[in-house]
């Protein structure tokens, strides 16, 4: 019987990218299996965000490929564009648009008509707790906010696999408890997400699978349990990336 090969979500083969002399992502390779919530975790300035960039077709890479279920992300950006939702870290909106307007807008712009995008603009705005904020415009948004409507955006044409670029920085709790329900959701329906964060606790509760980067180096990847051992993520991620100095205040910081 022929094995069935099964083409990861997403793959990353010797991923570079040098700003000047300051060389951000070092041959990063990973693949992310269909189906699975992987987390991308790192220290400031480890390569996350331009390591993501790179895979969705934001940034080109100086070397290196990125395939998107087997399509490669440089020669073939439009198919594989269709794939991917991208909620991206710091990229300017077109935030004099209402959240309505900007939701329809994507949708339109992703090739859907202007029904499906209606309908699916009500339940995005429904299921991330913005219909009070449909018709405001996204530059009077809060930071949270913000975040929700970029979410909306990056699912409004159904992708299969989902890049989320630290979506639960400014969110509220409530709010990011709501996100990672939808986001389990999606996996369950048989979606990918990876998704960069600072917490965690988070990647642990949320994600199977993780990656640890630093200095735009793979350091540890695999599922969540191989990675952590017998230890917390946390615990494990510190050993890994070091630079836990016990440093004191500065004197004139204490008051005693
Ligand atoms: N456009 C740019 N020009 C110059 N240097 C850049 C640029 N973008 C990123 N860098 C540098 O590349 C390195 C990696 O940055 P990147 O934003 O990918 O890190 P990160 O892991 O996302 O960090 P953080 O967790 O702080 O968001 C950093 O040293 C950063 O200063």
């Amino acid at each position: 019987m022929e094995a069935t090969v099964t083409v990861p979500a997403l793959e990353i083969r010797e991923l570079a990218k040098r700003f000047g002399e300051k060389i951000a992502v070092n041959g990063i390779s990973l693949d992310v299996p269909t189906g699975s919530c992987f987390g991308l975790v790192g220290p400031n300035g480890a390569g996350k965000t331009t390591t993501l960039s790179m895979a969705t077709g934001l940034l080109r890479p100086d070397a290196g490929h990125v395939r998107i279920a087997g399509v490669d992300v440089w020669q073939h950006p439009t198919e594989a564009k269709q794939l991917v939702g991208v909620l991206a870290d710091g990229v300017k909106l077109f935030d004099r648009l209402t959240g309505e307007q900007l939701i329809t807008y994507t949708g339109l712009l992703g090739g859907l008509d202007r029904e499906t995008v209606a309908r699916r603009c009500a339940d995005l705005l429904a299921m991330l707790d913005l219909n009070a904020a449909a018709q405001t415009l996204v530059v009077d948004y809060s930071a949270g906010m913000t975040k929700k409507i970029a979410l909306a955006c990056a699912l409004v044409h159904a992708p299969r696999l989902l890049v989320l670029d630290e979506p639960f920085e400014s969110v509220d709790p409530v709010s990011a408890a709501n996100i990672r329900d939808i986001l389990q959701s999606f996996v369950r329906g048989g979606g990918t997400v990876i998704v960069s964060s600072h917490s965690m606790d988070l990647v642990e509760r949320m994600c199977d699978h993780v990656a640890v980067i630093a200095a735009g180096r793979v350091l540890a990847a695999g599922s969540v349990s191989e990675v952590r051992g017998s230890s917390t993520l946390e615990e494990r991620f510190v050993e890994l990336v070091g630079g836990r100095a016990h440093v004191e205040g500065p004197s004139w910081l204490s008051r005693s």
